[in-house]
């Protein structure tokens, strides 16, 4: 089968990670259920595209793989539902009747709205679960698994969602591997599509030619995946001016998107810094960087070493600003709960991130991994690692040595933080017995050579 084939000859790790993680929940659906029970939401998206190959191979590895031909594969046998609009691109609906035709899909066209198109397709056939292309990053996917039932009000069948933890940049390197056939608007900058009245190129890929003509570079080669949404015009509600909660409803309350201010807001994460025992002279610097390139700040919070009080922070602050940075508690010690915040904040799972693993990889060497590092463990699915090579990540040197020290040691608490960027690390302890604090001390020092640590006390 071709695309099992491209995916198995690539050594891209993680487009496989996720193609075999797609292929099981593809395959436990079709065990699950029997193929008349199973349809398919496709509408020539990249997202259903992608979808729509990962359905092939799978139904081609459930059935046999080797003794089941490529051209058993011509015609597909579930049933395809395509919601059709007068305010789709044409190229849109074009491409998925072609595709539709290319690969012999069972096409449904349905014209009314979602809701009662399902009503009268439940109705009428015994489907019980729908493939979607729904991705975490999408606004609709808050909350769902890749096996979710549909919402209440909805009616009553189950969302398959084998793509749920693919980012953008997934989605591209399973296109462009497998050099299977996209929609053209993706060549023209468009980036996520929805109708004609709310879509349009991404601006992020804009070029300016000499003669001032708008032009754009093709969707594959946007850099943050998180702005793929970038070319969906806002919403009317949106854009009412003032209506910001974060700064307030009163009218003389300043709002700085107002005036075309990018705002950003600051959490810094430690107990250390609660204790009073670290300064937080980083969110000083930040906002002087952020002031000095025309941002707003409109907070610094600082929360504790705890997952609910991180996870409620982040969601105060996602909503009403454009970038939120975050710092401390990304290290490998239990205390170090910050992704975990964002994660929870974000509705969705730490899990082992492949790319950030080869990282780490390439930094420490494998003594510090074992079986899975647990330093590589990311929100899923709205992840993306931006490469910067002075950026350090925190403690990779001691990363193991102190989750070991912290399970030897629960009742003291060990926090570790540097000065400055390219400062020494400082390891502090607090406990309730001074007894316990010094065998921490210890047995931490017996981890090193006696020369590793500058000062003691
Ligand atoms: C097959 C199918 C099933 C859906 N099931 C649900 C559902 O259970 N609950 C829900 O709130 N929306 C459901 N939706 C609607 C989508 O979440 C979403 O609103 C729709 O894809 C439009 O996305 P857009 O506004 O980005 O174009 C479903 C859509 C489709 C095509
Ligand atoms: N009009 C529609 N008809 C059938 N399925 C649809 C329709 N709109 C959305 N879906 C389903 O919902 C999924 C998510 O839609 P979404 O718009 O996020 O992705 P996409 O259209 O595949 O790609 P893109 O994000 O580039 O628009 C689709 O992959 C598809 O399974
Ligand atoms: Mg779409």
């Amino acid at each position: 089968m071709e695309i099992d084939k491209a995916i198995k000859e690539s050594d891209d790790r993680r487009l496989k990670t996720k193609y075999n993680n797609a292929i099981y929940v593809i395959q436990r659906a079709l065990a699950l259920y029997s193929i008349e029970e199973l349809a398919f939401s496709f509408n020539g998206g990249k997202d259903s595209t992608v979808l729509l190959h990962l359905l092939r191979a799978g139904y081609f590895l459930h059935k046999g793989g080797q003794s089941c031909s490529d051209r058993d594969l011509t015609s597909f046998p579930i049933r395809t539902i395509y919601f059709e609009s007068s305010s789709a691109f044409p190229e849109i609906s074009s491409f998925t009747y072609d595709t539709a035709s290319s690969y012999g899909l069972q096409l449904d066209s349905i014209s009314s709205d979602f809701k009662s198109g399902l009503e009268n397709l439940l109705k009428a056939n015994p489907i019980k679960a729908i493939f979607l292309g729904v991705r975490i990053g999408d606004p609709t996917a808050l909350g769902q698994e890749q096996f979710s039932p549909s919402s209440p009000g909805w009616p009553p069948f189950m969302r398959v969602n084998p793509i749920l933890d693919w980012s953008y940049r997934d989605v591209w390197a399973f296109i462009l591997t497998c050099k299977v056939e996209y929609c053209k608007l993706y060549d023209q900058g468009y980036t996520s599509i929805g109708s004609v009245h709310d879509t349009v190129p991404n601006s992020l890929l804009c070029i300016n030619d000499s003669s001032c003509n708008k032009k754009f570079k093709p969707a594959y080669l946007l850099a943050d995946g998180r702005l793929e949404r970038a070319g969906r015009v806002k919403k009317l509600s949106l854009s009412i001016p003032g209506h910001f909660p974060v700064f307030g409803d009163s009218p003389d309350s300043v709002d700085p998107h107002k005036n075309g201010m990018l705002v950003a807001s600051v959490i810094a994460v430690g107990d250390e810094i609660l204790f009073g025992t670290v300064e937080d002279q980083l969110g000083t610097s930040l906002c002087r960087k952020l002031h000095s390139i025309g941002w707003s700040v409109s907070q610094i919070a600082i929360v504790q070493n705890d997952i609910d009080s991180m996870a409620e922070e982040v969601e105060r602050h996602k909503s009403t600003n454009d970038m939120v940075f975050i710092y401390g508690g990304v290290g490998p010690l239990q205390s170090d709960v910050t992704l975990a915040g964002v994660a929870k904040a974000f509705g969705v799972r730490l899990a082992p991130d492949e790319e950030f693993e080869e990282y780490l990889r390439h930094l420490i060497g494998n003594q510090c991994t074992g079986d899975r590092n647990e330093m590589a463990l990311l929100p899923e699915g709205i992840t993306e690692l931006l490469h910067h090579e002075k950026l350090p990540v925190p403690m990779v040197e001691i990363a193991q040595p102190l989750s070991k020290l912290c399970l030897e040691f629960p009742d003291i608490n060990i926090g570790v933080y540097r000065k400055c960027r390219n400062g020494s690390l400082i390891i502090s302890f607090q406990g309730k017995k001074q007894v316990r604090v010094d065998l921490a001390v210890e047995a931490l020092c017996n981890m090193f050579h006696p020369r590793a640590f500058t000062e003691i006390n």
